[in-house]
Order: C-alpha cells, then sequence, then structure tokens
C-alpha cells in the first residue's frame, strides 16, 4: 500500500555554515495512514523549520517527499496546502471579521463555506460566545489560535501539522483543543504532527514520538515506548 507520507534522507542546510553545515540532515521516515505525532526536541532543533518544509512553505536542500505517492516538487502548492496544514505558533489574522477569516479557506479552494460545521467547531474550541462580526485583529493570542485551527480544520486536511498551537492557551482551552484534535483523528481520519515541548501533552495526545536531536530525527518510536524509554533513563531526551 502506498503510504501517505514518505520522507527521504531530508536535510536543511544551515544558513551560517561556519556555525554548522546543517541545521538537520537524513530525515527519514514514513506515515502510513493518518496518526497523531507527537514532534520533541529541544530548541533550535528545527522542528518548526520542517513542518514548513512539509507545508510547502520552505524548501529542503536535499531529499524527496512524498504524499499519496506523489513527489511534492510535482504537486500544485495549492492542493498540497488543503491536504496538508500548517498551523503556525504565532496565528495570524487576515484583515476583517472573524466570519471573513472562517471562509477564507472555503474561497480560496472553491468550497462553498459550512457555517453549521463552523459552529460545531467553534463550540468545540470554547469560542462559541464570540460574535463572528467581530474584528479579527481584536481577538486574543489564545482566541486568534483557535480561529486560526478551526480555519484549517475546515479544509478537512489529511494532515495537520500544528507548531505550538496551544503555547498561549489557558489549561481548559488547551484541553479541549487536545480532545478535538483526538476526535477529529477518531472520527475524520485526520492525522497530524504537532510541535510540543510539553511531554504530558505528547503523552495523551500522540500515538507516535519524532524526537529531533544532534541535528536528526534521533527517535521514531511509539508513545509508549519513547515514555518508557525516558522513565528508564529521563536524563537522555531533552525538551
Ligand atoms: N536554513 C535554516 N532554516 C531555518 N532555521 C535555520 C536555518 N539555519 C539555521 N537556522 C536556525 O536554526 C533554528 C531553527 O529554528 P526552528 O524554529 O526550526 O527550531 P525548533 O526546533 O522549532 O525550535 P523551537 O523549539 O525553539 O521553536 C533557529 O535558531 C534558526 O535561526
Amino acid at each position: 500500500m502506498t503510504p501517505l507520507v514518505e520522507l527521504r534522507q531530508l536535510m536543511k542546510k544551515h544558513w551560517d555554515a561556519q556555525e554548522k553545515s546543517e541545521l538537520f540532515s537524513d530525515v527519514t521516515t514514513t506515515i502510513e495512514q493518518p496518526e497523531r505525532i507527537a514532534l520533541l526536541g529541544k530548541s533550535g532543533q528545527g522542528k518548526s523549520t520542517l513542518l514548513r518544509i512539509l507545508a510547502k512553505l520552505e524548501s529542503v536542500d536535499s531529499g524527496t517527499i512524498y504524499f499519496n505517492g506523489q513527489l511534492m516538487s510535482e504537486v500544485d502548492s495549492r492542493i498540497w496546502r488543503m491536504n496538508i496544514c500548517y498551523v503556525a505558533q504565532q496565528a495570524t489574522m487576515l484583515p476583517g471579521t472573524i466570519l471573513d477569516n472562517l471562509m477564507i479557506s472555503s474561497k480560496i479552494h472553491n468550497r462553498t463555506f459550512e457555517e453549521s460545521y463552523a459552529r460545531q467547531l467553534i463550540k468545540a474550541v470554547g469560542l462559541d460566545h464570540l460574535d463572528w462580526e467581530k474584528h479579527a485583529g481584536d481577538l486574543s493570542g489564545g482566541e486568534k489560535q483557535r480561529i486560526a485551527l478551526v480555519r484549517s480544520l475546515l479544509l478537512r486536511p489529511k494532515i495537520l501539522l500544528l507548531d505550538e498551537i496551544t503555547a498561549s492557551l489557558d489549561q481548559q482551552s488547551k484541553e479541549l483543543v487536545e480532545q478535538l484534535l483526538i476526535k477529529f483523528h477518531q472520527k475524520e481520519k485526520i492525522g497530524f504532527i504537532w510541535v510540543t515541548h510539553d511531554i504530558e501533552q505528547a503523552k495523551n495526545v500522540s500515538e507516535r514520538i519524532w524526537y529531533m536531536e544532534d541535528g536528526t530525527l534521533a527517535s521514531d518510536v511509539k508513545t509508549s515506548v519513547f515514555l518508557d524509554d525516558q522513565a528508564s533513563s529521563p536524563t537522555q531526551v531533552k525538551l
């Protein structure tokens, strides 16, 4: 069976060649079907850069990426991003209202705006009190973050690339987002690669862990295996 995503020998050059020649290299792995993956590693390993590469927002210096057997470079960026959707750490709102922001994905991708579905999602992330006519720029960081997530979910992608998306949320909102994404995986078969520094969150949301260290994907195992290893030698992992 064709894997959903395949990464082969990805390498990104470090932009300061005097410091290091590569930001990361030899990143090779396969996602067979939509899975819940937590991407861990200490700061500066290139986790966000890897997500941005997978979202076709940055290029790789060498290596190949396939989605459903199709080479990334041969797929139109718009189509690619409908399937593999990036949610940034700092959510950007487009000018206009909340409704404008929710409708933008359907406009870009020529799809009907599913208002009742949008209302369900907005409720699920704890934002049902918001007036959709409100200016999106006036929202708090955590509200913008959740609107950005809903905007992406409305596309019904196959994989979400989540870059520390709950970092600015309170505990309750964070748990709502975690539950929503687990439910989405179970019901709609939407997988994710979720960058987080929070091991508890990785434990709660993921089935598999990618751990970046020393400029490569040093570990790619089931979450239970990763946690067992960490319990037996806790100093090995740096988050
Ligand atoms: N070609 C490159 N592209 C992106 N970042 C690069 C590159 N070369 C060097 N860097 C540096 O490497 C680091 C990569 O940052 P990135 O945000 O991808 O890492 P991260 O593991 O997600 O870190 P954090 O957990 O702090 O968000 C930054 O410090 C950046 O300045």
